[in-house]
C-alpha cells in the first residue's frame, strides 16, 4: 500500500497554476528525490503533500487527505523540513527541536519522558548537543538547517519531506545528514521525499528521481534513467557530463566558452 499517492494533483499560487496534473506514488521506506529547475514547483508540491496549501486532485498521505484531516493528525504522519525556516525569537535549539513533539503531546501539552528522550536522541544524532542551549536565531545557516531537520525527525513521522535539506551544509555535513536520514529510512521504514538541487546527491540517495519542469512530471524513474545529459540540457539548459559510479550517477557541470 503506497504511503504517498498523488493523482492529478494541481496547485495554484497567486492565482497561477504552478503544479499541473502530478501523479506520484511512493511506497513505504522509499526515498524519492524531486528535482527540477528553479520555480518548477517542487516546494509547492511538497507543501501540498504536507497539507500546508490547498491542492486539487486526489492526495493521500498515510491514508489521510492532508487538506481535510486535522493538522495534528497530519503532523503525526508527515513532517516537512522547510527550505526557509521561521525561527521564533528567543527559542533555543532544544526548544526548536522539541516543537517537533507537539503533535504527539498529550492533552494540555504535557511532555512525557519519551518526548524528552526523543528530543535528546535527535540532538545527539545531529551533533547538536553542544548547541542545545543556544538561541536558534544566532546559528549559522548550516547549523540552523540541522536544527530544522532535527525538529522534523523528532516528529517521528512516517513520511519525511525535505525541501533542499543540504543547501547550506558543507560537504561533510551533507553526507552525514543524508546518511543519517538514510539509516532512519532503513531502520524505521521512514519514507523520504526530498526536493534536491544537487543532482549527484539526488541520484546517490534517491532510489527514484522525479523530474519536474514547469509544474509537470517529465520523468519518474531510476537515477540513471532520469539523469541523462540530453535531458538535463533540455530541462535546465545545462552542460553536464554524467559519470556512472557505484553509489549512483555523478553529475558534473562543464564550463562553456573560455
Ligand atoms: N505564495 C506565492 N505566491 C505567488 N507565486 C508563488 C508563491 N509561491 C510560489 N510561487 C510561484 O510558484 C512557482 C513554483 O514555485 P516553487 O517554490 O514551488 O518552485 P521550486 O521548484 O521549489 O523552486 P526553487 O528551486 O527555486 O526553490 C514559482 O513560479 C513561484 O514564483
Amino acid at each position: 500500500m503506497p504511503v504517498v499517492q498523488c493523482r492529478g494533483v494541481c496547485v495554484e499560487r497567486g492565482g497561477v497554476e504552478v503544479v499541473t496534473d502530478v501523479d506520484l506514488v511512493v511506497e513505504p521506506g522509499d526515498w524519492v528525490a524531486v528535482v527540477g529547475p528553479n520555480g518548477a514547483g517542487k516546494t509547492s508540491l511538497l507543501h501540498a503533500v504536507a497539507g500546508l496549501i490547498p491542492a486539487r486532485g486526489s492526495l493521500r498521505v498515510g491514508g489521510l487527505d492532508p487538506g481535510a484531516a486535522s493538522r495534528r493528525r497530519v503532523a503525526r504522519v508527515v513532517a516537512l523540513m522547510p527550505q526557509r525556516p521561521e525561527v521564533p525569537e528567543g527559542t533555543t535549539v532544544r526548544e526548536l527541536v522539541a516543537l517537533g513533539r507537539t503533535p504527539h503531546l498529550r492533552r494540555f501539552g504535557t511532555e512525557t519522558a519519551s518526548d524528552r528522550d526523543a528530543v535528546e536522541r535527535t540532538l545527539d544524532r545531529l551533533e547538536l548537543v553542544e548547541l542545545a542551549d543556544r538561541p536558534a536565531v544566532g546559528l549559522s545557516g548550516g547549523e540552523l538547517q540541522r536544527v530544522v531537520l532535527g525538529r522534523a525527525l523528532a516528529q517521528q513521522p512516517q513520511v519525511l519531506l525535505l525541501d533542499e535539506p543540504t543547501s547550506a551544509l558543507d560537504i561533510g555535513h551533507q553526507q552525514s545528514v543524508l546518511d543519517l536520514v538514510n539509516r532512519m529510512r532503513l531502520q524505521d521504514e521512514l519514507t523520504v521525499v526530498a526536493a534536491m538541487h544537487d543532482l549527484t546527491l539526488a541520484g546517490q540517495y534517491g532510489q527514484r528521481v522525479v523530474l519536474l519542469h514547469q509544474g509537470r512530471v517529465v520523468a519518474d524513474a531510476s537515477p540513471t534513467e532520469v539523469l541523462q545529459p540530453h535531458r538535463l540540457s533540455e530541462v535546465y539548459g545545462a552542460r553536464v557530463e554524467v559519470l556512472q559510479r557505484d553509489g549512483g550517477p555523478a553529475v558534473l557541470p562543464l564550463r562553456g566558452e573560455r
